[in-house]
């Protein structure tokens, strides 16, 4: 951090969650600043910073951590690593949004053990993550998520097409997954990044179990939690209204606003 303890954050990936942070960090957020960002198409984005008055540099993502003090990953998972290598070999913070990307890079929780980085990964979209980690401090017996989506917050995940599953003009629900969260996120990259979340939460992406369906009869991005444990059981659900990516949930993005709040704030609430 700077002397005046202000918090240098980047953002990488200027889309629907990156451009809500932008704006709420443009707003104020305390002891933080937007730094720098970086995204695919620099010209829009500079486009778009300056009709929201926004004054920050676009630079290449492996140049965001000698902008910053943390950044936030909030673009696709193929690029995850390209994001996150430079960020934790630098000792910083990481902020994750791409969640479900953290399976195929178990190396970097061990890059930042050396580095002194951190990785945090926000509730995102999800809820009673803070329960579950406090279960997790005993027996976690089972987690279960099913997942309801509209179909436009489903078209394109590669296991639809990889199982020749057609979506368009279903009139009912339609079960379209059942497996553990590794599988899930493998076939749905950018659509169950909870699952991984609530996974790492408590009882890993092997034994947390997830059903997906894709139902015409919601229009809300819905998610439920069923755990027990030897100290609770939890059975909770949220129903996300999409933002104009219909696969992100409106909340996601003030989950980690939420976060950059807290990571300065003298009163911390939740586990
Ligand atoms: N953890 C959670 O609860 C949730 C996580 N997500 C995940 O968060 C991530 C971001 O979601 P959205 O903002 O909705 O996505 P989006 O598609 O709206 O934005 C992604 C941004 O990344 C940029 N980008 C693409 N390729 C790039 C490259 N090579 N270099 C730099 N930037 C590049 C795009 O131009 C775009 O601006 C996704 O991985 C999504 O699956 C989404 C919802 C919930
Ligand atoms: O927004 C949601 O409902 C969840 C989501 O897309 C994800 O976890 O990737």
């Amino acid at each position: 951090m700077t002397s005046d303890k202000q918090r240098r954050i980047g953002i990488a990936g200027l889309g629907t969650i990156g451009k809500s942070l932008a704006c709420a960090l443009h707003q104020g957020i305390p002891h933080s600043v937007l730094a720098a960002v970086s995204t695919r198409s620099v010209e829009s984005a500079r486009d778009w910073l300056a009709t929201q008055g926004i004054k920050v540099p676009v630079v290449a993502l492996d140049e965001l951590e000698k902008h910053c003090d943390v950044v936030i990953e909030c673009a696709p998972a193929a690029i995850f690593e390209d994001i996150a290598r430079p960020v934790l070999g630098a000792g910083k913070q990481l902020i994750v949004l791409s969640s479900g990307a953290l399976l195929d890079h178990p190396e970097l929780v061990d890059l930042a053990e050396h580095t002194g980085g951190r990785i945090l990964v926000p509730t995102g979209a999800l809820l009673g993550l803070d329960a579950l980690i406090a279960a997790s401090e005993g027996d976690v017996h089972s987690v279960t998520m099913v997942t309801r989506k509209p179909v436009k917050g489903l078209l394109g995940a590669p296991y639809l097409a990889e199982h020749g599953i057609e979506l368009e003009g279903i009139t009912q629900p339609v079960r379209i997954f059942a497996g553990s969260a590794r599988e899930a996120i493998a076939g749905f990259p950018a659509n169950v990044n909870v699952a991984v979340g609530l996974s790492l939460a408590g009882i890993g992406p092997d034994r947390t179990t997830m059903e997906i369906w894709a139902d015409p009869g919601v229009t809300r991005n819905t998610h439920t939690i069923t755990v027990d444990s030897d100290s609770a059981s939890l059975s909770m659900t949220i129903a996300n209204i999409p933002s104009e990516n219909p696969k992100t949930g409106r909340i996601t993005a003030r989950s980690a606003i939420a976060l950059l709040r807290k990571m300065s704030a003298p009163l911390a609430v939740g586990t």
